[in-house]
């Protein structure tokens, strides 16, 4: 499907990946799932942020006390392992389990699975409790998949996302996770699918945390169609890089992208959604 030069074969567009998005962020936008984020402290203000553009709640709630109570209650539980410390994984394992027992979906961010023998262990760990969606960035799904850990730039890829199509592939076989590698392309799967959504702009990798951002959104499009975590992944993935193509538009750099694809993801109109979506089949 993808070979060594990174050349994407056997393409196939889809009329109906358009008004899909826009119905996804469009209930979204009506039912205002609560999506509980337990996520670095990076990422926690865009985050936030970012859900509620899209018209969803969230709620950074992380506390071991808490997630009997809370977790049940939310449409969708995000984890990001950015900030791991020994004293928080207890916490992700409970929400995790909680969220499961409630029958309620959960999105994993590996973020730099592959810089600790700590950190890929906690992340194997995690992605065996069988969260809907795994989305990390091409050297973190590499990572994961080949439970190695290896030299890495960090929480930064070092890989394009087509590297890691093949090991996205199958980690989503053995997991029975829909697997997403962001990168210029972003590419979902379920170990038999494969999709790539081609929106986005470059420098959105100079915002820290627009992939935790990315992956908390897809949370919120996995609560409102849970029965299609795979189209609502591709669907969330395309709309953050709407808002990041429209954003660019007027930022001068990334400090003003990060303001602007917020106001985008705010503002967009199923007119732009439709038209704009990006979103192939490789098979
Ligand atoms: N070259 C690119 N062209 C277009 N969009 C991109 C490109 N690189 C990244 N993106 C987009 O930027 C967002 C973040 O993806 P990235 O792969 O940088 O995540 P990440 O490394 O996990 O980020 P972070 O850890 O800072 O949250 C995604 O929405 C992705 O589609
Ligand atoms: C920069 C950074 N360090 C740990 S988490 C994080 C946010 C991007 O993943
Ligand atoms: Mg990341």
């Amino acid at each position: 499907m993808v070979d060594n030069n990174h050349q994407v074969k056997h393409q196939q567009t889809s009329p109906e990946w358009g008004p899909t998005a826009w119905t996804h962020l469009s209930t979204v936008r009506t039912q205002s799932p609560l999506i509980q984020c337990i996520t670095n402290f990076v990422s926690m203000d865009l985050m936030a942020n970012t859900l509620l553009s899209a018209g969803a709640s969230p709620a950074m709630i992380h506390s071991l006390q808490e997630i009997p109570d809370f977790t049940p209650r939310a449409a969708a539980l995000c984890v990001n392992v950015g900030t791991l410390t020994a004293e928080w994984l207890p916490a992700m394992r409970a929400a995790a389990e909680a969220a499961g027992r409630a029958g309620k979906p959960w999105v994993l961010d590996p973020v730099a699975a592959g810089v600790s023998g700590f950190r890929l262990e906690a992340c194997r760990e995690l992605v065996g409790m069988r969260p809907t969606v795994v989305r990390g960035n091409g050297s973190e799904i590499l990572a994961l998949a080949n439970a190695s850990v290896g030299p890495s730039k960090g929480v930064d890829s070092s890989h394009e996302s087509t590297d890691a199509v093949e090991a996205a592939k199958s980690l989503a076989k053995s997991s029975g996770c829909i697997v997403a590698v962001s990168g210029a392309v972003d590419f979902v799967t379920d170990g038999q699918r494969v999709v790539g959504a081609q929106n986005g702009v470059a420098m959105m990798q100079k915002i820290t945390a627009t992939g935790c951002s990315v992956t908390a959104l897809i949370a919120a499009f996995v609560a409102i169609d849970p029965l299609h975590a795979f189209e609502a992944t591709a669907t969330a993935l395309s709309i953050f890089g709407i808002a990041g193509e429209i954003g660019m538009d007027m930022a001068k750099g990334p400090a003003s992208l990060r303001v602007h694809l917020i106001d985008s993801l705010y503002g967009l109109d199923q007119d732009t959604v439709v038209r704009r979506v990006n979103i192939i089949s490789f098979s």
